[in-house]
C-alpha cells in the first residue's frame, strides 16, 4: 500500500476517459496498468465516451469517483470537454493526444506516443494553465458557451479547418493543415466586423481572418501568434486584413520571421517586432468581444463550431492543472 508522506495510509487512483474511437484501447490499458503499478497507484477507474455525447458524461462520471489524476485519452474536441469540467477543481489532467490535430499537446511540448504520454501523465508535474472560454452568439439570438486551450478562429482559420480533407488528416495528420491554409490564403473573401478589447471602445474594421489565442499558436510551421503564452492570464489576438498589393507578402515575412526568430532562440524579441502594419495587427486583453456584419464560422482548436454573429472570449487564469514533464 502507498502511503503519503507522514499521513494516513491513502492508496492513490486515476481516472481514464477514453475516446475508443481515436485510441487502440488495449494498448492503452497495458500501459497506465504498467504506470499505475509503477507509481503504487491502484487500478484506475474507466470510462469511455460515446458517439452521442460529447464526452461529458464520461467526464462527469470520472470527476465523481474522486481520483487525484484524470487521464484523458482522446482529440482535442474530448480535451476540451474533460477541461470545461475540470476547470477549478485543482484534478490535474494527464494528456494522452490521441487525435489528429492534438494542438494543445503539441503546444505544451507533451510527448505525442502512447506509452510516453501515459508514464508523464502518471509521474510528470502540475502545471497550472489558462482556459480560454467562448460564448458564441448564433445568427438566432442564442447562445451557446465553449471552452478552448489554443485558438479560436474566424476566417482562414475557420475554413482551415472546414476544408481541411478528413482522409488526408487522418492519413498524415498535422501536415494536411498547410494544404487548405494555402488555399485560403490564395482566395481574398473578407469579412466586416467590431472588436473591444477589455473595457475599450468599440473598433470597426474589415478582416479577412480574426484568430484569438490561449497559448501560441505554431500551426502548420507558421507562429501565428507570438505572444500568446498559456498561463498569463491574457488572451491574443492577430487580425490579417491583407487588402491590395503586398498585403499578403507582408503577412508571409512576418509570420516567416516569427518564426525563425523562435526557432533560434530569440523568441523575446517577437514581441518588439510584431507590431501592427495595416496588414496584420496584434492584440492582447483579458476579455474580447467581437460582432460580425454577416455570420461568420468559427473554430475552437481546430474543430468547426458553426456560425456566429458574435463573441466574447474570456480566459480563466490558471484554471487547469496539467502533467508535464519536470
Ligand atoms: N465510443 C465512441 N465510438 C465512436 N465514436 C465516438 C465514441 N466516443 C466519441 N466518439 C466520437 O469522437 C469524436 C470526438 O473525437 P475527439 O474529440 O476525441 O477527437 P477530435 O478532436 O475529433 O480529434 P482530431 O480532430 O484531432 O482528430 C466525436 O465525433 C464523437 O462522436
Amino acid at each position: 500500500m502507498t502511503t503519503d508522506a507522514g499521513s494516513a495510509s491513502v492508496v492513490r487512483r486515476a481516472a481514464v476517459v477514453v475516446n475508443p474511437s481515436k485510441v487502440q484501447v488495449a494498448a492503452l490499458r497495458s500501459a497506465v496498468a504498467a504506470a499505475e503499478a509503477t507509481a503504487g497507484w491502484a487500478p484506475s477507474g474507466w470510462f469511455e465516451t460515446s458517439p452521442t455525447d460529447d464526452g461529458r458524461s464520461a467526464v462527469l462520471a470520472a470527476l465523481a469517483s474522486h481520483s487525484a489524476l484524470i487521464v484523458v485519452a482522446g482529440g482535442d474536441g474530448t480535451l476540451r470537454t474533460a477541461a470545461e469540467s475540470l476547470a477549478g477543481t485543482g484534478i490535474p489532467i494527464g494528456l494522452v493526444p490521441s487525435g489528429t490535430g492534438n494542438l494543445f499537446a503539441r503546444e505544451l511540448g507533451l510527448p505525442l506516443n502512447l506509452r510516453a504520454a501515459v508514464d508523464l501523465a502518471f509521474a510528470g508535474s502540475d502545471r497550472m494553465v489558462d482556459l480560454a472560454t467562448a460564448v458564441l452568439e448564433r445568427p438566432d439570438g442564442e447562445r451557446e458557451e465553449h471552452a478552448f486551450l489554443v485558438m479560436a478562429g474566424i476566417g482562414l482559420d475557420a475554413e482551415m479547418a472546414a476544408k481541411t480533407n478528413q482522409q488526408l488528416k487522418a492519413r498524415i495528420g498535422w501536415l494536411a493543415y498547410s494544404d487548405p491554409i494555402a488555399r485560403s490564403i490564395l482566395g481574398n473573401k473578407q469579412f466586416d466586423l467590431t472588436y473591444a478589447l477589455d473595457d475599450g471602445p468599440e473598433v470597426e474594421t474589415r478582416a479577412h481572418t480574426v484568430i484569438v489565442g490561449n497559448s501560441g499558436s505554431l500551426t502548420a510551421g507558421m507562429l501565428l501568434l507570438p505572444n500568446a503564452v498559456v498561463d498569463d492570464g491574457m488572451l491574443d489576438a492577430v487580425i490579417m486584413r491583407p487588402g491590395r498589393g503586398a498585403g499578403w507578402t507582408d503577412i508571409g515575412y512576418r509570420l516567416a520571421f516569427n518564426r525563425v526568430l523562435h526557432r533560434t532562440g530569440f523568441g523575446r524579441f517577437v514581441g518588439r517586432f510584431s507590431r501592427e502594419t495595416r496588414a496584420i495587427r496584434y492584440a492582447q486583453a483579458r476579455t474580447m468581444k467581437v460582432r460580425f456584419a454577416e455570420p461568420q464560422g468559427i473554430q475552437l482548436d481546430g474543430d468547426p463550431h458553426g456560425d456566429v454573429i458574435a463573441a466574447t472570449l474570456t480566459v480563466r487564469h490558471h484554471a487547469l492543472a496539467v502533467r508535464v514533464r519536470h
